[in-house]
């Protein structure tokens, strides 16, 4: 508990006054006032984040994050658990989807089990870490103890903060694998929000309409059964939470512990992102939202979380998919501050503000 107070100690507001110079810069280059919409706000928070109208993200990292969840024997899931596992040994083959677009982004990818049920090869190029094999069913009782949080946290945290600084990276992305885990994303944004559950549950990995209900009533009862505290937000990643979950909201904290953009992906990473904000709410000055996927309640979550996602492209897979796409427009925006050259600096006529 101590290390993770001393954790969100550390975080402080991004810079507003590089903000405001941001602002300036971006309010006078050689083109309309406002013309490039969202990527200019997207510029601006970069330079609020680096503090520097210089800002660089061109060495990236995504964290895909890997765990089980002990609600898969409710029924909830469109594959079984083991498909977690497999995934993990995809990922690092290089075979996976992350990795394509991993690839295209520029981004390195590194897969960290924070809780798989099947035993992970010691040899397998991942990021040993696990809290657990697989959390315990939410519909029972509590996914984890309250120190297993904490260690998922600080695992995420650590991992972000270690990267910046020994290894120079200057862009993170969040992404998850997880069998079932649309689940307990689901009961976090359930017990954040206060809407009914059939309001906020979608299909995961294509669930038939069976499935559907049994996911409903899985929520509830883990609701029901835990009695998760939407105003302390450890008791609820304790309860209704996941181990890969964890490290996704400690990932986001320890980007804005060391002053670093992170880019969440979808549902399940953004209920990380949810979980990190609600523990740390200026945390959110060093988020991005990748994209709106498209389980219904994700559109809730960015509600909550007052960020406009980057994309829309109707994805719904995780493993860091969205991360990697919005990598490249973060990028692109840096370089609409740093390189679009001004009214003044172009020779060209002012008439227009
Ligand atoms: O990130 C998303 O928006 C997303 C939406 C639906 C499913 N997924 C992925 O599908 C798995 C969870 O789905 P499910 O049906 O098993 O709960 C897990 O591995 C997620 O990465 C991911
Ligand atoms: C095959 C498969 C790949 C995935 N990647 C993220 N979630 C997934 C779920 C399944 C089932």
């Amino acid at each position: 508990m101590q290390n993770l107070k001393n954790l969100m100690n550390r975080i402080e507001p991004c810079s507003k006054e590089w903000q405001e110079k941001a602002w300036e810069r971006l309010h006078s280059q050689i083109r309309p006032r406002g013309s490039l919409g969202h990527l200019e706000v997207i510029a601006s928070r970069l330079a609020a984040i680096q503090g520097t109208l210089t800002p660089s993200v061109k060495k990236k990292l995504i964290f895909t994050m890997a765990g089980d969840h002990g609600v898969a024997e409710e029924g909830v899931s469109a594959y079984p658990q083991e498909v977690t596992g497999q995934m993990v040994f995809s990922f690092i083959q290089g075979w996976a989807s992350i990795n394509i677009l991993a690839k295209h982004a520029g981004a390195d990818v590194r897969v960290v089990d924070c809780g798989v049920a099947a035993d992970i090869p010691e040899e397998w190029q991942v990021v040993h870490k696990k809290i657990g094999k697989g959390t315990a069913n939410i519909c029972k009782g509590p996914a984890m103890s309250r120190e297993q949080a904490i260690q998922g946290l600080l695992l995420g945290a650590g991992l972000v903060e270690k990267a910046f600084l020994e290894e120079g990276y200057e862009l993170f992305g969040t992404g998850d694998m997880g069998i079932a885990n649309t689940t307990p994303s689901t009961a976090i944004v359930a017990t954040f929000s206060g809407k009914p559950v059939s309001q906020l549950t979608g299909r995961g990995t294509g669930i038939d309409d069976e499935a559907f209900n049994r996911k409903v009533r899985a929520v509830e009862k883990a609701l029901k059964v835990n009695q998760p505290d939407s105003e302390d937000a450890l008791d609820v990643l304790t309860k209704v939470g996941g181990f890969e979950i964890a490290g996704l909201a400690g990932a986001v904290l320890g980007a804005a512990a060391v002053k670093a953009p992170i880019v969440c992906d979808g549902f399940i990473a953004t209920a990380g992102a949810l979980i990190a904000c609600r523990l740390m709410p200026v945390a959110k000055d060093y988020l991005f939202i990748s994209h709106q996927s498209l389980e219904i309640g994700h559109a809730t979550m960015v509600e909550l979380l007052g960020l406009r996602p980057i994309l829309d492209l109707e994805m719904r897979l995780g493993e860091g998919t969205g991360s990697a796409l919005a990598m490249n427009i973060i990028e692109a925006s840096a370089k609409v501050l740093k390189e679009i050259k001004t009214f003044a600096e172009a020779g060209v006529t002012d008439t227009g503000h």
